[in-house]
């Protein structure tokens, strides 16, 4: 068992994907983790796949986490000031702009709320889908505002670092604008794709390849969450959706009269700028369609590196390519090995059979987030 940055009872409200996670997450650091839910059946389980415990009389904890649906969040975070005046409280709801100027507006004590959100999850909600290792490797955004204090961004940032995330920092603001093109916009565009599947033949879903599954995935994530989440970022969403919307009448006009002067150009260009795009997201420059990727954490400690090289030499597994991605203020960095497909679900069955901790990325094998 690693030892924890976080000291302290961890208090986590809202046992679904996120809070069973997250407590699973801890638990194995060996934080004290207490867990509430409004469900009794809800708690019930997510203590019995070991996320934590039941609330007991006398419970201090210096972090309150906040895992619950955007529409109740900021209830339930003014709850938790209220209940626990010791405590920091933090939430890890997909938007941050307008659950801060909620708490603002009903007069809850802010100075001792720091949002935050890990950009890691899953299409699929409640504590069964819970899992200790989708954070790592993710960012975690700390969204501090006016009366936040360093103490407690640093509190929230050895949580995210606990986890194997990189804490990232963003006003509310400027988290809703960027997650709006990140997370929400394509969110709708896989809803929509997915959504053209509907009304024909089911033979012609049935020839999907990789490339429908790899855009679509998202599509199956839950409609009452992603209503919430859009209805509160409309305004950012919609302004990338717009710009969206005019780069796909540009590519409707070119295949109108796709030998008309200046078509192939344009949709060359399209092509080409998607290109350029997606070399932008990290981890996926240089990427190989031919090779799947493993994410393996290495601590931070000389020798470590070469001792995972070691390992995959000894299952007899060709290291394809390899890239190092380092947390900043963590102890701990990210090996991105590329195998070849066949090798790799053998090869991440062995690292992990030998003690080493892999992400479950979308980079990664068998991964389903
Ligand atoms: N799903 C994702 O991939 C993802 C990723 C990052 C952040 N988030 C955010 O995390 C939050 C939780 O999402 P999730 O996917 O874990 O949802 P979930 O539906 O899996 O879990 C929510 C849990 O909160 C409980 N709950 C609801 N109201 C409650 C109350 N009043 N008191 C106590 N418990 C209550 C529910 O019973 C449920 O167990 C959301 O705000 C979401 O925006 C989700
Ligand atoms: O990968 C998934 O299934 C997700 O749900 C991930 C994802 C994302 O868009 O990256 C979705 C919404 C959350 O707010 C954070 C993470």
């Amino acid at each position: 068992m690693n030892a924890a940055r976080l000291a302290g009872q961890v208090r986590i409200v809202g046992t679904g994907l996120l809070g069973t996670s997250i407590g699973l997450a801890l638990r194995h650091l060996g934080v004290d983790v207490i867990l509430a839910n409004r469900s009794p059946a809800a708690l019930r389980l997510a203590i019995d796949y070991g996320a934590g415990r039941e609330a007991a009389p006398g419970d201090d904890p210096a972090l309150v986490i906040v895992a619950v649906a955007p529409d109740s969040t900021a209830d339930l975070v003014a709850a938790e000031l209220d209940a626990h005046p010791g405590a920091l409280v933090t939430d890890v709801a997909s938007i941050k702009g307008s659950i801060l100027a909620d708490l603002t507006a009903r007069g809850a004590d802010v100075a001792r709320y720091l949002g935050s959100h890990p950009m890691a999850g899953r299409e699929r909600g409640g504590a069964m889908a819970a899992r200790a290792d989708i954070f790592l490797g993710r960012p975690w955004v700390i969204t501090p505002h006016a009366l936040t204090t360093p103490a407690q961004e640093r509190l929230i940032e050895a949580l995210a670092l606990d986890l194997g995330s990189t804490p990232i920092r963003l006003s509310p603001d400027e988290h809703d604008r960027a997650v709006a093109l990140v997370s929400h916009v394509p969110q709708i565009v896989a809803s929509l794709l997915a959504a053209r599947l509907l009304g024909g033949s089911a033979a012609v879903p049935a020839l999907a390849g990789q490339g429908l599954r790899d855009t679509t995935r998202i599509a199956g994530s839950d409609p009452e969450l992603w209503m919430q989440i859009l209805g509160a970022n409309a305004a950012p969403v919609t302004e990338v959706l717009r710009a969206f919307r005019d780069d796909l009448d540009g590519v409707v006009a070119a295949l109108e009269d796709p030998a008309a002067p200046g078509a192939p150009t344009r949709l060359a260009a399209m092509l080409t700028r998607g290109n350029q795009g997606v070399a932008r997201i990290p981890g996926k420059h240089g990427s190989d369609a031919r090779y799947e990727t493993l994410v393996v954490q290495v601590a931070d400690a000389p020798g470590e590196l070469a001792r995972l090289l070691t390992e995959i030499g000894e299952e007899g597994v060709n290291m394809e390519d390899l890239r190092l991605e380092h947390s900043p203020g963590a102890q701990i960095g990210f090996a991105e090995i590329a195998v070849v497909p066949e090798a790799a679900g053998r090869l991440a069955e062995a690292l992990e059979a030998r003690g080493w901790e892999l992400a479950r990325g979308g980079q990664t094998q068998g991964s389903t987030s």
